[in-house]
């Protein structure tokens, strides 16, 4: 049933990542210009049960579409993940006067705007992780600042490691998913990859290729893992113990998830924010926006959060027999 929306909410949650900010300045200049209120709620669904929330005007998203993090905060809430936490958000959005939600997170936050549309408020998802493991979209903001912020970290590990004669052992984020991992690890020229879709042989995927690869005059090495697979540190030692090369571990960590966002991700932000607040403009509710074929389209929030997403396993044929 049609309902005209006056007033829209948004918030970020989860994972903070670069391009939150230019989605909230999208969703909030493109509802403006139709004559819709925004409410910009802080801190995730913790702000709204807290009811921390502030009116959005066209010059409250001025200087951010540059800027890394979420100037609306984030955060992971545990309260909302409860039947009586989702309850009185839904009483809250109405308590404020929101008659729809815009949320900018990942999977997670998701579940939470599901919740709220079972309980009567239209929701709109916006993919916002570093992770890209939302499986409806191609692409989530932050993944390509991401990704670009640990190629160059890689890079200046890459002097050191060439100049010793190592072996770098690399951690990247990506929670349960590998696809940081096995874009980075071909940007980078890895000798290995392990990503959590596809278990490894230590001696098979690495040892054997770091003694094949020695023989043809390589001296240095870089590994890549995946977070979802982890024991960097253990991965070094065993390498060292194996082989004899002096290896080290690096966990680059939150450095991953901060920084000016590329044009990618700006572009693709204010994309997304433009086309949820359209959907919700026509009356179109409970929808995630995704990204399919380098266009900008949307689901159901329940088929979006039923998909599954496989890992591109050429990439993995690329970089075994590139990366020598
Ligand atoms: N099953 C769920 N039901 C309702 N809300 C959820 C659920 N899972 C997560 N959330 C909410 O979304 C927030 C962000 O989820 P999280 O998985 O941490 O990050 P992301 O959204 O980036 O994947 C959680 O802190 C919680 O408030
Ligand atoms: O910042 P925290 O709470 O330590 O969480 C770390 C996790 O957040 C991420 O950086 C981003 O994940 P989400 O977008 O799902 O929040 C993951 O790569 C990582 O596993
Ligand atoms: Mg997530």
């Amino acid at each position: 049933m049609y309902k005209e929306i006056k007033t829209i909410g948004v918030l970020t949650s989860g994972g903070d990542a670069p391009g939150m900010n230019a989605a909230v300045r999208a969703v909030v200049r493109t509802a403006l210009s139709k004559g819709i209120k925004v409410i910009g709620i802080q801190r995730g669904y913790n702000g709204l049960l807290n009811g921390e929330v502030r009116e959005m005007d066209l010059r409250s998203v001025s200087e951010i579409i540059h800027r890394g993090g979420t100037v609306l905060y984030t955060a992971r809430c545990l309260e909302f993940v409860t039947a009586e936490g989702q309850k009185k958000g839904a009483e809250k959005c109405k308590e404020l006067g929101i008659d729809a939600m815009v949320v900018i997170g990942g999977d997670g936050s998701f579940k939470g705007a599901r919740a709220l549309a079972n309980l009567g408020i239209p929701c709109i998802g916006i993919p916002g992780t570093i992770d890209n493991d939302i499986a409806c979209s191609e692409y989530t903001i932050g993944y390509d600042t991401a990704m670009n912020t640990a190629v160059e970290m890689i890079d200046k590990l890459r002097d050191t490691t060439q100049s010793h004669d190592r072996c770098s052992v690399v951690e990247v984020m990506g929670r349960n998913a590998g696809y940081i991992a096995l874009n980075v690890g071909i940007a980078t020229g890895a000798l290995a990859i392990l990503i959590p879709e596809r278990p490894y042989d230590l001696d098979h995927d690495i040892i054997s290729r770091m003694n094949q690869t020695q023989k043809t005059g390589k001296k240095h090495f870089i590994v890549i893992v995946a977070e979802g697979v982890g024991h960097a540190q253990e991965l070094a030692n065993e390498i060292q113990a194996r082989t004899g090369i002096d290896s080290r571990a690096t966990v680059l960590g939150h450095v991953q998830r901060g920084g000016s966002p590329t044009l990618r991700d700006r572009v693709t932000a204010s994309q997304m924010g433009y086309h949820a607040v359209n959907l919700l403009e026509k009356g179109i509710y409970n929808r995630v926006v995704a990204v399919s074929a380098d266009k900008i389209v949307d689901y159901d929030i329940n088929v979006a959060l039923s998909m599954h997403k496989t890992i591109d396993t050429m990439m993995l044929d690329v970089a075994n027999t590139i990366s020598i």
